[in-house]
């Protein structure tokens, strides 16, 4: 079997968005002066997907939410020639020749991100090449199903966050994550704000299920070590991204700081990426997404490497690239969890572009052993809500 064509496209979102609200969700952009608002740095609205197939017909499906246009063209530009005419089952291979010849300036960010794109749309090939949903080639099934948390809970009205929690409850779910919408620029109002919302939504769950706590690198070191002590009644499972990828010092410092497990990893890339985190202590839970971190070739390694560290992995965002990851090792525990809503951050628009998606029940997601591949397709019902850059 041979690589024929490469094919990335990028699905920009025409439809209706939710605006941008407030204090929405703490974030990078927070600690830098501006009178606008910051998260809509973090929005993902355009998609690229790529199709790669192969001399017997076979298509692979991939994808990427990180600056997509530009994976587009790393991928038209610089990889697709490192892989047509190539055999997929090479995936080693084709992911170092991908690796190693964009080194110079692709070993993080955008670069590995298109190379996640392609890596994983060979292992879609791989597996209906043989008829076997992926997480069957990577380990297997380690789960009867896969535990999920509901993750959303941006910061809105306390009310509108405990309806919300509640009706999520109602529906099964027994882990939850939420969003500071509060930061250094914020002062101690913006402390008391934060409190506020984990203390209602901690009325509204209680405590015998879990909640997670999503900073989204909107804070800084000296904020975080006054803020940690004070969430630590709360005993949420995890705070994440509390600071800026890049500061792994003080990643390390406020993961021994508390009894708060710090995770992240969301906006690390490749396994030396993880290694570092590893070995500095950095995180107490592991967020890659496979979409982003070397692709499912990477992904699998850094299961492995957890698994020796005793380090759990909750791959970011769900969506099917990562549910295969968490099936398949006995590292990841769970999965997180986006339900289908209208356009916001833009984590929901998988759903709009890809069918095959599991719906999560009482908490759970399921993946099919006999689904071959990745298990998902492109979806048409809304095409018409898109502006496709070929
Ligand atoms: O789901 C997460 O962990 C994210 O970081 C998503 C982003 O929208 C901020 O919540
Ligand atoms: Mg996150």
């Amino acid at each position: 079997m041979k690589i024929k064509s490469v094919r990335a496209r990028v699905f920009e979102w025409k439809g209706k968005t939710v605006p941008p609200q407030g204090n929405f969700c703490s974030n990078a952009m927070d600690l830098v002066y501006s009178k606008t608002e910051t998260m809509s740095t973090f929005r993902f609205h355009s998609w690229t997907v790529v199709e790669i197939e192969t001399d017997d017909g076979i298509v692979g499906l991939g994808n990427v939410a990180l600056a997509p246009k530009i994976a587009k063209a790393i991928i038209d530009e610089y990889l697709a020639p490192l892989v047509i005419g190539q055999d997929p089952w090479d995936y080693e291979y084709l992911w170092q020749r991908m690796y190693r010849s964009t080194h110079a300036w692709g070993r993080k960010g955008v670069t590995m991100a298109a190379i996640s794109a392609v890596d994983l749309a060979i292992w879609d090939i791989l597996g209906k090449s043989v008829n076997k949903p992926v997480f069957k080639l990577l380990g297997g099934r380690t789960k009867e199903k896969i535990p999920c948390y509901y993750s959303k809970l941006y910061r809105t009205d306390i009310k509108e966050m405990q309806d919300e929690a509640q009706k999520f409850l109602d529906q099964g779910f027994t882990m939850f994550k939420s969003r500071f919408g509060y930061g250094p620029a914020h002062g101690t109002q913006g402390v008391k704000e934060n409190l506020k919302a984990v203390e209602a939504l901690r009325e509204v769950i209680g405590y015998d299920n879990d909640l997670m706590l999503e900073c989204y690198m909107g804070w800084n070191l000296e904020y975080a070590k006054r803020m940690l002590p004070k969430l630590e009644k709360f005993q949420p499972r995890w705070v994440e991204e509390p600071v800026i990828a890049d500061d792994i010092d003080g990643y390390a410092e406020l993961n021994q700081l508390t009894s708060i497990p710090i995770s992240g990893g969301e906006h690390e890339f490749s396994l030396y990426g993880f290694k570092q985190l590893l070995e500095r202590k950095a995180v107490s839970v592991v967020q890659y997404d496979t979409n982003r971190v070397g692709g499912i070739t990477a992904a699998h390694k850094i299961n492995a490497l957890c698994e020796s560290y005793s380090v759990p992995v909750v791959p970011h965002a769900g969506q099917m690239h990562n549910y295969h990851l968490t099936m398949s090792s006995m590292a990841s525990p769970m999965s997180e969890y986006f339900p289908m809503f209208d356009v916001e951050v833009g984590n929901e628009l998988f759903y709009y572009i890809f069918d095959g998606e599991p719906v999560a029940e009482n908490g759970f997601l399921q993946l099919d052993d006999n689904t071959p591949g990745l298990g998902l397709t492109l979806k048409t019902e809304f095409l018409d809500q898109f502006h496709i850059i070929e």
